[in-house]
């Protein structure tokens, strides 16, 4: 048998424990060993769960412990999460997390850790939840030159904008159901400000492009400035409203985004609703693939972490290759960046449109019959530094959407 330990007894953690012991029989014949949870680590006491024979509150038992190989690490936050995985992948002992703050902050420098010591350090659980993106990034797709990756990669965000688009819930309301459902951060901030995307996309972006893309270069913006009124606007457009993580590389340059975007029905992201999240992936050979699922929740995101444990129990002794390297591309400034803007303004329609098209020439107009005193326009495809300069000139702004063209 192999053992394992687990980091954390929280939404992941006990998911982790639970498929373990739900599928240990086919897991044992995927694996070629039963593989054993010896030790859970939390702060908290469990009296009466079935974890409380095995629950520890110090870590050193499990360090010290030769018969533990895999410790999954879903603890979250960068510390004590990055010194205890470091000393267990020192120690000869693959890891494998959901944490994709601390595998954004140091994975590369753990990945290398861990080819030293001939172990592996695992993150399919960071980006996408449920969905198997990491592996094929990192085996099915080796052949392709990726030159694009973007999605919605927050199921917190994704669910709050379902609901405030479909049923014209509060914001709050709909964020506190998230959280009760496990999908949120503890700090729900890194969900509703756009941090959580920006993690996941800079990770994906570094598997994808063979470089290192650092998350904190990633302009980002979250989802709490989107209005019931925006909501309306984009219904009136036939489209909706999405937090779309977006990276694009183009030879030894890229450019990277998370922002809220409207998209049209045509979008093949356009039907990803409530926690499910979507990555597109485009490659010079493959062409488009889009990879679908849960984006967050207890059962989906403990598969993940409990997928990768079986890997490092069939790769004992050998590290598995993961495509990541130090090589850093050039960032493409943001300012440069092209497509259309949604814009909201205060004022009469018919008293406001020559200035309107004074400023940005051939804007369409668009109209809400409930939303008086203001009105929206599209403008056309144009770059960021142009709308910022055009919309100073504009008085009564009161919010831009960018298009997803
Ligand atoms: N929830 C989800 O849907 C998803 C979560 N993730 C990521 O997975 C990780 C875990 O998330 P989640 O399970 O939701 O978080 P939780 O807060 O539910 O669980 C974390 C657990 O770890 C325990 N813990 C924290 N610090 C320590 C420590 N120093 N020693 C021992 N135990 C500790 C916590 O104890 P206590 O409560 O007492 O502090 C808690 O029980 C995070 O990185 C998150 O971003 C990734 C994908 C999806
Ligand atoms: N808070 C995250 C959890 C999964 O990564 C999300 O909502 O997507």
């Amino acid at each position: 048998m192999i053992q394992t330990a687990v980091l954390g007894y929280g939404t992941v953690g006990s998911g982790v424990v639970e498929v373990l012991e739900t599928n240990k029989e086919s897991i044992e014949k995927r694996a070629g060993e039963a593989i054993g949870i010896k030790y859970v680590l939390d702060l908290r006491d469990f009296p009466g769960n079935p974890v409380e024979d095995i629950l520890v509150h110090d870590y050193e038992i499990i360090l010290k412990d030769p018969e533990v190989q895999i410790i999954a690490e879903v603890m979250g936050g960068v510390e004590p999460a990055y010194t205890f995985t470091k000393r267990a992948l020192e120690a000869g002992k693959s890891v494998c997390t959901s944490n994709k703050e601390l595998v954004a902050e140091h994975g590369l420098e753990l990945m290398e850790l861990a080819k030293k010591k001939k172990v592996n350090y695992m993150f399919e659980a960071s980006c996408g939840g449920g969905i198997p993106i990491i592996r094929a990034l990192n085996s099915s797709l080796t052949a392709d030159e990726i030159d694009r990756i973007s999605g919605i990669l927050n199921g917190t965000t994704n669910f709050i904008l379902t609901e405030m688009a479909e049923s014209g819930a509060d914001f709050d309301a709909v964020l506190k159901q998230a959280q009760e459902l496990g999908y949120a951060e503890r700090n729900p901030e890194a969900d509703v400000e756009g941090y959580d995307a920006c993690r996941k996309i800079a990770i994906l972006s570094s598997l994808a492009f063979g470089a290192h893309v650092k998350y904190r270069d990633i302009y980002t913006e979250g989802i709490t400035k989107i209005t019931a009124e925006d909501m309306k606007y984009a219904k009136e457009l036939g489209m909706t409203i999405k937090l779309l993580a977006d990276s694009k590389r183009d030879g030894e340059r890229f450019s990277a985004m998370v922002c809220p975007v409207m998209l049209g029905k045509d979008s093949p992201l356009y039907s990803v609703n409530g926690v499910f999240n979507a990555v597109f992936v485009h490659g010079n050979v493959l062409g488009d693939a889009m990879f679908y699922g849960s984006g967050a929740g207890k059962l989906p995101t403990a598969s993940a972490v409990a997928g990768d444990m079986v890997d490092c129990a069939k790769h004992l002794g050998k590290t598995v290759m993961m495509n990541w390297s130090n090589r850093e591309l050039e960032q493409v400034d943001r300012k440069e960046v092209t497509h259309p803007f949604f814009v909201r303004i205060q004022g009469n329609r018919e008293e406001r449109l020559p200035e309107v098209l004074e400023t940005f020439a051939n804007s369409k107009v668009v109209t809400v019959p409930e939303l008086t005193g203001e009105f929206g326009f599209v403008t056309e495809c144009i770059s960021e530094a142009e709308f910022e300069e055009k919309a100073a000139k504009l008085e009564g702004v009161l919010g831009r959407i960018r298009i997803r063209a």
